[in-house]
């Protein structure tokens, strides 16, 4: 059996006990993985903190950004290691692993590179009433030990994206990606031993959150700053933790995403986004569209377009590159979601496509699957229209006028992303940026510039990432002021 161990200090070390990784499509083991006790995690966290005040601490500009190309390089060189590995832990189809996930792992390291090279320090000149002036400049170092904890749903992804600028601004790391999803972790880690990143500059640990590694990084106060994606309710335990000796954190957490549709949006381009939105990865990405908002005139030809479309989406060996709708990432969480599907019903909800568990054959009989789902009919109020489900379920609703399309979209807790769907470029400026969100899409869904914001507002998130964004949150930023006196006086 194929086993997935921790990396501390540089090298690969077995865990205190060992859990096991399954692939949902099959529900079959793939690896055993090392959980890392609460002695290795401290290790990891010692390490990371003996490179910070090492050599890599005082690296340049230059060297971190020739480090992170190498990395990038040499994901793309193990690219199916990495496809294969994901596909494993995920079971979501090739095609999609091949061009979001193993890609953005590696363009996630480039793009860091660049913006580093780029990057302006901020100053002001200030005018003093003596006539004297002051220089005023900001210069980033490295904050120390940042701990990076990650999800299941982009596994590779969700942490380089973390793990990239942090490198980037001369820091060590802890990460710990979640227990479902160890896989490409693992081999992330063996790329930095290829590359020679220096020993205890990128340490990984495996195990769970409460109890166990995710928790004994949150705690420990040798880590300097955390930044976490996942859950809105992990994301307030971590926020307790990190409380404690005052760390900075950076939050990237659930959405109850809407997508707004206008009558004179393009029909088609419109039903396509809205599928993508609402039923990519299995409906497990932060951003999905699971509130679908749709302008009355063409709201009954809209449901019906959309139900057309779903059942043309095929289950089935996430290695056919046929296949575009993969399993749900556990058994637990298949039965979150078919736990909501009956909430739904109670609710009042009718079911337009899916709602229960196909037959699939072969190996595949015992994945995790669930039927792409579309509901209409719950009032706002319902459960099902407040909470987060992730996955492959949207409810669509109609609307008559902007302002109550706004309303809506808005009356949630969540304030991750929104889709606005118009031809009209008035009503897309206006609605996408009325939107309580951090990211407003516009005929347009998950279409990424790595130098934008990202991040939500309200239970989504805390703080941005992204270009700039994520320097200044990877950095310790002294400003210095520097007085200049007027000629000829002191
Ligand atoms: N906003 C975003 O960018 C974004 C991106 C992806 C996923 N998500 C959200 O993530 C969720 C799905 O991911 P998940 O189920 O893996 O989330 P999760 O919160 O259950 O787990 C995420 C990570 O946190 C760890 N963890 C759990 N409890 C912890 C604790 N008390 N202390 C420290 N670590 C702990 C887990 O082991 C895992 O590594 C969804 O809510 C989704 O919306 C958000
Ligand atoms: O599931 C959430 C997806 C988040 C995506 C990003 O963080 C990104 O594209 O950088």
């Amino acid at each position: 059996m194929k086993q997935y161990r921790n990396f501390i200090d540089g090298r690969f070390v077995d865990g205190i006990r060992r859990f096991a990784d399954i692939d949902p499509a099959t529900g079959r083991q793939v690896a055993e993985v090392h959980e890392a006790g609460a002695a290795q995690v401290q290790a990891a966290i010692a390490a990371g903190r003996r490179a910070v005040q090492g050599p890599w601490g005082r690296s340049t500009v230059t060297e971190r950004a020739a480090m992170l190309y190498r990395i990038a390089d040499e994901i793309e060189r193990r690219f199916d290691d990495f496809l294969q590995a994901e596909i494993e832990d995920t079971g979501k189809p090739v095609s999609l692993a091949s061009a979001l996930d193993i890609p953005r792992g590696a363009a996630n390291f480039r793009v860091f590179a660049d913006i580093l090279k780029t990057a302006p320090l901020e100053s002001f000149r200030t005018d003093l009433p003596d006539g004297a002036q002051a220089l005023n400049y900001a210069v980033r170092k490295p904050l120390g030990v940042v701990g990076v904890i990650s999800p299941w749903n982009l596994p590779l992804l969700l942490l380089t994206w973390k793990v990239a600028p942090a490198l980037a601004c001369g820091n060590a790391v802890v990460a710990k990606p979640s227990e479902e999803t160890p896989g490409t972790a693992t081999l992330l880690a063996e790329v930095m031993q290829a590359v020679g990143l220096p020993e205890g500059v990128f340490n990984l640990v495996h195990g769970f959150g409460p109890g166990s590694a995710g928790e004994f990084i949150t705690t420990d106060p040798g880590i300097d700053a955390i930044t976490f994606t996942g859950e809105s309710r992990t994301g307030s335990a971590i926020m307790r933790a990190a409380a404690e000796h005052v760390r900075p954190v950076s939050f990237e957490l659930g959405g109850k995403n809407a997508a707004v549709v206008f009558a004179d949006c393009d029909f088609k381009a419109a039903v396509d986004g809205v599928m993508r939105a609402s039923f990519l990865n299995t409906g497990q990405v932060c951003m999905c569209s699971e509130r679908v908002y749709v302008q009355r005139p063409v709201y009954d030809a809209f449901v019906k377009a959309l139900a057309g479309r779903v059942g043309s989406l095929r289950m089935g060996d996430p290695r056919d590159a046929a296949t575009t709708h993969g399993p749900l990432s556990s058994a637990e969480h298949r039965r979150k979601v078919l736990d909501y599907f009956d909430l739904a019903r109670e609710e009042g909800a009718t079911f337009v496509a899916g709602g229960g568990v196909p037959a699939l054959s072969g190996p595949f009989s015992d994945g995790h699957w669930v039927e792409p789902t579309i509901i209409t009919g719950l009032p706002e109020t319902a459960r099902c229209q407040r909470e987060e489900v992730f996955g492959p379920v949207c409810h669509v609703a109609p609307f008559d006028t902007e302002q109550e399309a706004i309303a809506l979209a808005n009356d949630t807790s969540y304030g991750l992303a929104a889709t606005v769907w118009t031809r009209d470029l008035d009503t897309a400026h206006r609605v996408a940026q009325s939107m309580r969100v951090g990211q407003a899409w516009v005929n347009s869904w998950f279409l990424r510039d790595l130098r934008t914001p990202f991040g939500g507002s309200g239970l989504s998130g805390v703080g941005r990432e992204g270009g700039l964004h994520s320097l200044n949150f990877y950095s310790d930023i002294t400003n210095v002021c520097i007085r200049i006196p007027a000629a000829g006086k002191r």
